[in-house]
């Protein structure tokens, strides 16, 4: 096993390209839904139960800091109980918080819930500055007292009583951030300008589940009458339309067939209008997707990174990594965040043409990608090289395989049941 760690790391994934990936399914549930859900938890002084709860360690990081602050937690297979009735601390340690982006919206149902909290600054993956402003300039347009020192961010809730908020950009963390402050709140909120994606939909589901009164989300404009009492509830954490769009990707670059048992219907059209053009062929047949990848060769003149509807930027590397064996060439602009193309260079090391210039990215599709040892830099960037090794000619040896734990939970087995030869060096 050493033997294929020339590189020093141990978190490597050894993977043997050249098999088409065929076979059925099951998604898992979504990161970017089931994080969000367990800050809310936080506002009640109760239980919640989240069942299809992803096993991944950015949820066992956000688990590990509720535990912190003072929540009972425990798991019944994919069901995260999480008891949030005594929460003693206001204070999240940079420590904690710096391995994850989404620590930072525990600040929000901090205020809420403690009147005060105290977070480090939120660290994740490297794709961009990724700056606080909008979380901060939401919660201060709310009321909260803000004060950042080189350690963190504390707030004071004292004076909150909620507001109107225009974000002149869209986020998603940032608009989780004005709803999860707002909801214990004892006015009412307006925000505009939201982030769309379903995620944000999905936390909007779950927090009137419990009690409480929020509306919009579909629309970008955000209503929430704070200061209802909540209750305990249990809720389902979606699939996530990410590692979906990531499984489609895996058997296009592999020209396989999939049927994902169940796909999160609506939320991945953006993806499966690419991936028709690309030549992919799909159908929904009794809730299943069934999609057949073995035309998906065409390159694609153009394609951009948008907000939801729009094209994901969490997807954009595992898609590079599929037109880089495309026929033709293809060109992609990243929208969204400003250093997400890291994974080209690590492409290119395995045989791939694929030039970078600021914001975009032309893709030369080549015959045949070989295998090449590579470096995950972040979570997607990861997934995509683990798709370039399954195509590839021989053997890959794909190293900070732990940035792909951060959102998928059982990627290597998935793909090993649809035929795909990987194993996991530890
Ligand atoms: C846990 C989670 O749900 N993560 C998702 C979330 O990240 P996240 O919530 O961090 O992404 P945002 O929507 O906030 O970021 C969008 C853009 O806004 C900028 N920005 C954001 C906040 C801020 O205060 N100031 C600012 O300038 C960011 O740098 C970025 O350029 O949405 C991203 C965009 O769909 C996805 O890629 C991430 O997977
Ligand atoms: C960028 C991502 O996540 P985060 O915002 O948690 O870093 C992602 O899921 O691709």
């Amino acid at each position: 096993m050493r033997r294929y760690l020339g590189v020093q790391r141990v978190d490597a994934i050894r993977i043997i390209g050249g098999r088409p990936l065929e076979g059925s399914i099951y998604i898992q549930g979504s990161k970017n839904a089931a994080l969000p859900m367990m800050a809310a938890a936080l506002l009640h002084e109760g239980t919640t139960v989240l069942h299809n709860c992803p096993r991944i360690a950015d949820v066992f990081c956000m688990e590990e800091i509720l535990r912190e602050l003072g929540a009972d937690t425990f798991w019944e297979e994919h069901s995260l109980h999480i008891d949030c009735s005594r929460i003693g601390k206001s204070h999240v340690d940079q420590n904690y918080a710096k391995k994850m982006r989404s620590s930072v919206i525990l600040l929000g149902a901090l205020l809420g819930r403690k009147k005060e909290g105290t977070i480090g600054y939120p660290g994740g993956c490297v794709i961009g500055q990724r700056p606080v402003d909008l979380h901060l300039r939401v919660l201060r347009c709310l009321g909260a007292k803000i004060w950042q020192t080189e350690e963190g961010i504390s707030a004071d809730a004292k004076e909150m009583t909620g507001g109107e908020f225009i974000f002149p950009q869209r986020s998603v963390g940032a608009t989780e951030q004005g709803i999860l402050a707002a909801v214990r709140l004892p006015g009412v909120t307006k925000l505009y300008n939201c982030a769309q994606e379903p995620e944000i939909l999905w936390l909007q589901k779950m927090l009137n589940e419990m009690g409480a009164d929020v509306s919009g989300a579909q629309s970008g404009q955000i209503c929430i009458y704070g200061g209802n009492a909540l209750r305990d509830c249990e809720f389902w954490v979606p699939p996530d339309r990410i590692v979906a769009g990531t499984y489609l990707c895996a058997s296009a670059i592999t020209r396989g067939r999939l049927t994902i048992q169940n796909p999160p219907v609506g939320e991945i059209q953006a993806f499966l209008e690419v991936y028709r053009k690309m030549g992919g062929q799909y159908e929904f047949n009794s809730g299943k997707l069934l999609a057949d990848s073995r035309r998906a060769t065409k390159a694609v003149s153009f394609v951009e990174t948008k907000e939801y509807p729009g094209f994901p930027t969490d997807l954009q590397s595992p898609l590079m990594a599929v037109l880089a064996v495309a026929d033709g060439v293809s060109h992609i602009r990243e929208n969204i965040f400003e250093d997400r193309f890291k994974t080209a260079w690590e492409l290119n090391k395995m045989g791939a043409t694929i030039q970078v210039s600021g914001q975009e990215a032309r893709i030369e599709g080549c015959q045949n990608l070989r295998g090449a040892t590579v470096e995950a830099r972040e979570l997607r960037g990861g997934a995509a090289l683990m798709l370039a090794g399954l195509a590839a000619d021989g053997e890959t040896i794909l190293t900070g395989s732990a940035y792909i734990d951060r959102g998928y939970e059982r990627i290597c087995e998935d793909m090993i049941s649809l035929g795909g030869r990987i194993e996991r060096y530890r």
